[in-house]
């Protein structure tokens, strides 16, 4: 693409055109190759700017910055095109959706953003559209899905030009619609910008990235931009929690959106709502039950799914389905048909007569809510509950999630869950401070194989066992000397693990 063409229609400040035919957009130097366009935007952790020199080197034939200096300096090189921009990840958005041929205009994209249940939504909205055979991209925490492709994603949300890339694979796949996660790291990065949403779906707001957002407050605004639109014109339509606190705050956000709302457990109607309400909620481990009543009429929703935030996730899910054109019908027959997702209250089989339940709940209010289902389900039986918190994340909510797991659980092991680079055991000391005034017996394993085989090795039969806090993921980070180290590490194996060894020695 000649470089006047991709700077078409893009917000600068000024251009310098050079005939140069562009083969790829980049905004990150290790990434540039022969034929590059180079985005060199300020970040916080450092500078692409400071980049600029190792993209030429590497080939890039074009550079857009977001640094005056940088745009002088390069004005002597009449062999590359150039551009001086004021927000580089705008520009970098613009020059993206120009390069991969507005993919984002072909698809009818969903988006959610909350706290907690983005991934599980997401999948849920995939599922309902596959079941009616509607062909989606996915893009989320866990995974990317182009079509029947599937991928491990690099981040929840990613960079608007990786974003449009898959988007344009997904055009060329035979996709009509594309649903994805937006975190509120992405929302203030602006990563989404000029995306434009036919369906927004606020799931809740409870503490989690205040190492980021500073406080709730700045954080709820970060999750509110989604429904003002982030450099496009508002969603067509919002659908949102109205159980949740922040619910005012969002549906104020949406107000150039048709609003929907849902609720669970209730049927007081707010009679100026367009409302999805789940009543009558029966929970067991493995199905769920409950009547929907919806302004498009009642039904009786089985699912698969378990647990009181799955109602949640599968009511705001069915309500996309619905804003994307499904008939009531359809949704419910698709709802009975879903699976669970992975890492989401995933239940590791035994013959042992334990419940062993993985699980990614990695805030206090995900920890309140699984030990509190753990409780219903388990009758007589102990609840114990491993979990750790995240290295180079919200300190804050350490001792928050250590009182949610002493409150519910009869036995509690503190271990580590992506130290990073911190010192696990600091972290395990900031837990125990919530931990300290409650009834539970308290344990501290560090290392999470070991803290596993405990947990497993001290149940009995009729007890429940949650390994919380990792989910579906596959490795464990921590600091080794100066460098942070991966190593392959998945809970759902290592339950597996533990179990058999138990069973094998009788
Ligand atoms: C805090 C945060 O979100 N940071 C992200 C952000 O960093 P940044 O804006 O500070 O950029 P930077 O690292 O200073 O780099 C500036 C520029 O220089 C470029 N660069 C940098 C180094 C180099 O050698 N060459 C080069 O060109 C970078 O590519 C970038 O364009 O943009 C970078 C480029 O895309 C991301 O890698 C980085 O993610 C960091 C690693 C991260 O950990 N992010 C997490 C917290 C995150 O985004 N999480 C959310 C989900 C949270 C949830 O689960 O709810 C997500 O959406 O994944
Ligand atoms: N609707 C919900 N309300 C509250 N908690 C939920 C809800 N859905 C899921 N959870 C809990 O939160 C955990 C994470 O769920 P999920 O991965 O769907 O959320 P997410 O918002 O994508 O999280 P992340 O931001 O870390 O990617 C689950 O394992 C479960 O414990
Ligand atoms: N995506 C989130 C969740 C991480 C979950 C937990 N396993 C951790 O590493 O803290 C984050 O990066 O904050
Ligand atoms: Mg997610």
């Amino acid at each position: 693409m000649r470089f006047e063409e991709i700077v078409r229609g893009v917000t600068t400040l000024a251009v310098r055109l050079a005939p140069v035919d562009v083969r790829g957009v980049e905004y990150d130097s290790r990434r540039t190759g022969t034929g590059s366009l180079f985005v060199a935007m300020r970040g916080e952790a450092t500078d692409g700017n400071r980049y600029v020199a190792v993209a030429l080197k590497l080939g890039a034939v074009a550079v857009l910055t977001d640094s005056p200096t940088v745009f002088e300096d390069l004005t002597s090189r009449s062999d590359i095109g150039v551009a001086l921009v004021e927000y580089g990840r705008r520009a970098l958005a613009e020059v993206s959706a120009n390069f991969f041929g507005h993919p984002e205009q072909v698809l009818k994209l969903c988006a959610v953003t909350g706290t907690n249940g983005k991934t599980t939504t997401a999948f849920l909205i995939e599922g309902l559209l596959r079941s009616v055979s509607r062909k989606s991209v996915l893009l989320g925490t866990i995974e990317t899905h182009v079509v029947e492709n599937v991928r491990p994603s690099p981040h929840t949300t990613p960079e608007s030009r990786d974003v449009l890339e898959i988007f344009a694979e997904g055009v060329r796949a035979g996709a009509t619609e594309a649903v994805m996660e937006m975190s509120s790291h992405a929302l203030v990065q602006e990563r989404v910008w000029g995306l434009p949403l036919d369906v927004a779906v606020f799931t809740n707001l409870t503490q989690d990235h205040l190492d980021y957002h500073g406080t709730m407050g700045e954080y709820a605004r970060a999750k509110a931009l989604m429904f003002r639109g982030v450099g496009t014109l508002p969603p067509r339509i919002a659908v949102i929690n109205a159980d949740d606190p922040s619910a005012g705050m969002m549906v104020e956000a949406a107000s150039g959106c048709e609003v929907w709302t849902y609720r669970v457990g209730a049927r007081e109607f707010d009679e100026n709502a367009y409302e999805f309400v789940a009543d009558d909620v029966k929970l067991g481990a493995g199905w769920t039950e409950f009547a929907l009543v919806t302004p498009m009429g009642e039904r009786v929703v089985r699912s698969q799914l378990t647990g009181r935030v799955n109602v949640y996730n599968l009511v705001a899910a069915m309500a996309t389905g619905m804003a994307r054109g499904l008939s009531l019908d359809e949704c419910v027959r698709g709802a009975a048909e879903l699976l669970p997702v992975p890492g989401r209250f995933e239940t590791v089989g035994n013959d042992l007569g334990i419940t062993v339940v993985v699980d990614y709940a990695h805030t206090d209010d995900a920890l309140r809510n699984l030990i509190g289902l753990a409780r219903e389900l388990v009758g007589e039986g102990r609840v114990i509950t491993m979990f750790g918190c995240g290295g180079d994340r919200d300190r804050t909510k350490r001792p928050k999630m250590g009182r949610a797991a002493g409150d519910g659980s009869d036995l509690v092991i503190v271990t580590s869950d992506n130290p990073r680079s911190e010192d696990p055991a600091a972290i395990a000391a900031d837990v125990l401070v919530g931990l300290q005034d409650t009834k539970a017996i308290v344990e501290v394993e560090l290392n999470r194989h070991v803290a596993i085989r405990r947990a497993i090795t001290v149940a009995k039969a009729g007890d429940i066992v949650l390994l919380a806090g990792k989910g579906h993921e596959r490795e464990q980070v921590s600091r080794q000397g100066s460098i942070l180290v991966s190593v392959p590490f998945d809970d759902v194996m290592e339950a597996r693990a533990a179990l058999d060894a138990r069973s094998s020695k009788g």
